[in-house]
């Protein structure tokens, strides 16, 4: 796996013993390795010399408050912010899908897909992700004639298509209603069973990181805080008394009293 190193934009911010320090067998076992990393907005940092590691194929959800640096962690590990501190190792061949599908309204849904892949792939390597996020009947769409649900399948495609071992996905179903997040949530769960890439999700619904993970992070104060691995049998049953348990320990962590939602 070919392994891109992010480094600070000012290489005097770090020594450059700190930018290095990953070796070479980290880079083979890990999908993701991040140490020390600070993130600062205005002299604040919201990301405080953060660590964290992603093994190869594991999906790891990431919980946490508004505003607590998820979408920055997610865009430094996607490659799109390098104003940073410390080290991050990912795999070169990753992609991101956001919560809004950016999708480019001028150009058809196949094209959409293929949008900034190198070597001009024709459109048959766009059908096939299609048909995989089970989309292919709109290959030539138009996106302004898609559901939100078929938007956010061909941003899932225009991912897929890059062959990630690393995709990152941020709240990709926060804007979907209830039957088609469901729906969304489960192909995604199938995806990655399927393509064995290493997964992060940002997300603020608990249920959905006990569903889909194999570990939850609780990010806090601008680290890690909280880890929690989530050892259920796939498919994952939502009526099984674990899974309440591990639902409502995390939601404990991120300060929501389960007890008053009950009531
Ligand atoms: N480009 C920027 N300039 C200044 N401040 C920023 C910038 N991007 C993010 N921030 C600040 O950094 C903090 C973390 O933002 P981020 O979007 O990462 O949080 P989040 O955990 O993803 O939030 P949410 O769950 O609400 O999406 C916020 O206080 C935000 O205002």
């Amino acid at each position: 796996m070919a392994t891109d190193v992010h480094r600070p934009v000012s290489p005097e911010a770090v020594p450059a013993s700190e930018t290095s320090q990953a070796t070479p067998s980290t880079q083979a076992t890990q999908a993701v390795h991040v140490a020390g990393l600070t993130r600062a907005f205005d002299g604040r940092a919201v990301i405080d010399r953060l660590d964290l590691d992603v093994r190869p194929g594991e999906f790891v959800a990431l919980l946490g408050r508004s505003g607590c640096g998820k979408s920055t962690l997610l865009r430094i590990l996607a490659g799109l912010d390098r104003d940073i501190e410390g080290t991050v190792l990912v795999p070169r061949r990753k992609a991101v899908a956001f919560q809004a599908p950016r999708l480019m309204p001028w150009k058809k849904v196949w094209r959409n897909v293929l949008l900034g892949l190198p070597g001009k792939p024709g459109r048959a390597v766009a059908e096939q992700a299609l048909k995989e996020v089970g989309l292919d009947h709109r290959t030539d769409a138009w996106p302004k004639t898609l559901s939100g649900g078929e938007a956010q399948r061909a941003s899932l495609a225009r991912a897929l298509v890059r062959e990630p071992d690393l995709l990152l996905l941020d709240e990709p179903f926060g804007a979907l209603d209830a039957l088609t997040r469901i729906k969304a949530q489960r192909l995604v769960g199938e995806l990655w069973q399927r393509r064995g890439c290493a997964v992060l999700l940002v997300t603020h619904d608990v249920e959905e990181a006990v569903l889909l993970a194999d570990r939850v992070l609780v990010m806090d104060d601008g680290v890690i805080a909280h880890e929690q691995r989530i050892d259920l049998d796939r498919p994952r049953d939502i009526t099984d008394p674990r899974f309440a348990e591990l639902r409502a320990g995390l939601l404990e962590r991120l300060g929501v009293d389960t007890a008053a939602e009950a009531a």
